[in-house]
């Protein structure tokens, strides 16, 4: 009764989706590890923008590129805030930090920091000597298991590669090098990532919040928190440490942030804790998403040989018998491009974007109140047949000739989002990817282990934001050089 209530109590234009069930609506159809699955098979149903109720939540699913243009780009700033999810809360320290932060004055001041002085083209390139240095000591460790003929788990060795080389740039540290504490340091970051995702009762039905106390959802909530607190505490005491200076000469992201920080120069009054949340984004959103895209281009690379072929000719060709791919080699590996944008398109890595209007808006002849949530299913825009031929298919040549931006541009490709939103990490997150997979499939020959055939190789994919392939993916190298 309450939520036909509250149903009845919104503009009947409405768009359409699927009938829900009694009280809970169309929670039960977010399976988290397939819901953008799962939503993009709905869409073809109810249409490009289609309606959800999440228990007393109305959500909206945007699944074309033509309904994301709208979205992301005509009424960018009407759509440029995201929704207060509690553990996504707790955990940026009440949206302090970025990626979970309303959208206002502050989070803009915050932004304009992160683009301007942590993520900045100068940065991308002073951090070249950290990514070379550890892609080398990755391919050393696989040229002795494909010296033993031993298989190689790929997955944990990129997320190893990718965590090793955010951390040197961000924190001056590595977090590998004590068995213990990087025991220690998975676990919390795993649990963060569990947190983001669980399902908490209040998100859904504020008038119910106590369910998550009795469950104790909340306590693990706080101790998880309590936890990844000291964590970042110790980082930033760390770089307050004057005696520090003495042996970092190359100053890290955390040290860009707390200069800010003690000379006041920002507009908003930063905190601790603004620069703990920022902190937090970068450990949790970096290295996930690196991953999984070198990931699912390995995997569709196995599954293509003749692609496979196409760049292991082209990387070996240009780059000749120099031992390793430099990023001055990676500007002319074309094809590598043309592959990393097809995988993207195929598997982002962020599969479903989280926005909330701010305003009243018209969508396509609808009604669109403030505060409405919004997914914006990018699984989905990457296979909207309107925008895209033989979507399925993977087929890296469909780019050449067509100039199809990927960064916030063309709304039909938009795996790092678009508008005020945008991915700030996009030039260090393009060029780890690169010079990772270049170097793969430059020093590598590459196969399936035990007798396994590409049709084999699954695509399943793991609950979280970050969508990662569920099964490692365990390959058999041969030394080409
Ligand atoms: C291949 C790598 C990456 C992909 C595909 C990716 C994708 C995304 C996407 C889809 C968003 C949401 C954008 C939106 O709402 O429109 C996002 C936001 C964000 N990303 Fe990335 N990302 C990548 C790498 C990185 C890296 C390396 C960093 C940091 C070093 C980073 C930091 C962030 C932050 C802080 C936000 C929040 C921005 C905001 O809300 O304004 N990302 N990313």
């Amino acid at each position: 009764f309450l939520l036909q209530k509250h149903r009845n109590k919104r503009n009947l234009q409405w768009p359409p989706g699927p009938q829900g069930l009694p009280l809970i609506g169309n929670l039960h159809q977010l399976d988290s590890s397939t819901s953008q699955f799962h939503l993009w098979q709905l869409s073809k149903k109810y249409g490009p923008l289609m309606s959800l109720q999440l228990g007393f939540v109305p959500a909206l699913v945007v699944s074309s590129s033509k309904m994301a243009e709208e979205i992301m780009k005509t009424h960018n700033l009407k759509f440029s805030s995201r929704p207060p999810k509690l553990a996504q809360q707790k955990l940026s320290y009440n949206g302090l930090d970025l990626a979970f932060a309303p959208y206002d004055f502050c989070y803009i001041e915050m932004k304009k920091i992160c683009v301007v002085h942590l993520l900045n083209s100068n940065r991308v390139k002073a951090s070249y000597p950290i990514r070379e240095f550890e892609v080398t000591q990755m391919l050393e460790n696989i040229s002795k298991l494909a010296d033993a003929s031993q298989s190689i788990d790929l997955s944990k060795t990129i997320f190893s590669l990718s965590r090793t080389i955010i951390c040197r740039v961000a924190f001056g540290k590595r977090y590998d090098e004590e068995e213990t504490n990087q025991r220690k340091f998975q676990a919390l970051l795993q649990e963060t990532e569990a947190l983001f995702t669980t399902f908490f009762v209040s998100d859904y039905f504020p008038f119910l919040g106590f369910i998550d106390k009795l469950i104790g959802l909340m306590h693990r909530l706080e101790k998880n928190f309590q936890e990844f607190d000291i964590f970042l505490e110790n980082i930033v005491q760390e770089h307050l440490d004057s005696s520090r200076s003495k042996t970092h000469i190359q100053e890290d992201i955390v040290d860009v942030l707390l200069q800010i920080w003690k000379d006041g120069s920002s507009k908003v009054d930063l905190s601790l804790n603004h620069i703990k949340g920022v902190i937090m984004n970068i450990f949790v959103g970096a290295s996930d998403t690196i991953t999984a895209t070198v990931i699912w281009a390995m995997t569709y690379l196995m599954k293509n040989p003749i692609a496979m072929k196409k760049i292991q000719e082209e990387v070996r060709g240009i780059v000749g018998n120099k031992g390793l791919v430099n990023e001055d080699d990676i500007p002319n590996l074309s094809y590598l491009k043309l592959v990393v944008k097809e995988t993207l398109r195929m598997q982002p890595p962020i599969p479903i974007i989280p926005r909330e209007s701010t305003q009243d808006c018209r969508i396509d002849g609808y009604q669109i109140p403030a505060k409405t949530v919004i997914h914006v299913n990018l699984f989905a825009i990457g296979r909207d047949p309107q925008a895209w031929e033989n979507p399925e298919e993977f087929c890296p040549e469909r780019f050449i000739g067509k100039f199809i931006d990927f960064k916030g541009q063309n709304c039909e490709l938009i795996p790092f989002g678009a508008g005020r939103r945008l991915c700030p990490g996009i030039s260090i997150g393009l060029a780890t990817v690169e010079l990772c997979l270049a170097n793969l499939l430059y020093k590598f020959d590459w196969e399936l282990p035990n007798g396994m055939k590409k049709e084999d190789l699954d695509m399943d994919t793991q609950p979280g934001i970050t969508m990662h392939k569920k099964n490692a993916l365990c390959l058999m190298a041969r030394r080409y050089i």
